[in-house]
């Protein structure tokens, strides 16, 4: 998979150079290319930003230096086109079906807006060549697009084969699989602090261990989360896809 991510702030995407992915890169399953924004202002003082139409608080990025970048990285009459990436707050969340989805792309492209966003023209742009995703990682507002590329990549990426060591580990994680949370997970020692692992581990009974995990994510999931619990009923009341 080839990544490439456009931004006025390269190194804030340095992290990818280490752990799982860096590894993924460094072994050639990821080809991981930073794109610093500014390459594409011919100003003295680089411009990438002007006041918003329309008035209102803050700067909006330009819409020239996207457009010239974008087409640097992809150009229109490759042969090939990547899939856009834009993350914003006004975006659709995103979700671990998304990261399924997003590990199956041969090309992905990410746009980290700044500022108040970026000009809305350079999504329509794009899109008349390649298929562009306005997404946001949660309901809150960064400063930036570069911490949600980071948490986007790293979902996507761990699910490439070959990226984790032990894929079986993928189905049994929060948001995967069942579509429950994880339940809780324990390690030596066995006593720690006045704190004991919970017997039923130590049984050796795995049915009995595996009914114990379910109730474990069945109840942390209807604690936690019941949104989740509710897609759950659906599923068994035979009303949707829990993965949906
Ligand atoms: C201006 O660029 C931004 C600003 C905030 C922001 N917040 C996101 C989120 O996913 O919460 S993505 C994003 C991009």
């Amino acid at each position: 998979m080839r990544l490439d991510v456009l931004t006025i702030f390269p190194e804030y995407l340095a992290a990818l150079d280490v752990s799982l992915v860096g590894k993924a890169a460094q072994s050639g399953l990821l080809d991981v290319r930073l794109h610093d924004l500014r390459e594409w202002t011919y100003d003295r003082h680089r411009t990438v930003d002007d006041t918003p139409y329309g008035g209102g608080a803050g700067m909006v990025m330009k819409p020239e230096p996207w457009g010239e970048a974008l087409d640097a990285v992809a150009p229109p009459d490759g042969p090939t086109q990547p899939r856009l990436i834009v993350p914003t707050p006004a975006g659709r969340p995103f979700t671990q079906a998304l990261a399924y989805e997003l590990a199956e792309e041969p090309w992905l492209a990410f746009a980290c807006g700044r500022y108040e966003g970026i000009d809305a023209r350079v999504a329509a742009y794009a899109g008349e060549r390649m298929r562009v995703d306005e997404v946001s990682i949660g309901d809150y507002v960064l400063n930036g697009g570069e911490v949600a590329v980071l948490v986007m990549v790293e979902a996507a990426a761990r699910l490439l084969p070959g990226v984790i060591g032990n894929p079986e580990s993928l189905a049994e994680e929060s948001h995967s699989g069942d579509g429950l949370l994880e339940y809780p997970v324990y390690t030596k020692p066995v006593s720690w602090r006045g704190h004991d692992v919970p017997e039923i581990l130590l049984s050796g009974n795995h049915g009995k261990i595996a009914e114990w995990r379910h109730e474990q994510s069945v109840s942390r999931t209807a604690e936690r989360r019941p949104d989740l619990l509710a897609a759950w009923g659906d599923v068994l009341a035979g009303k949707g896809d829990a993965d949906a």
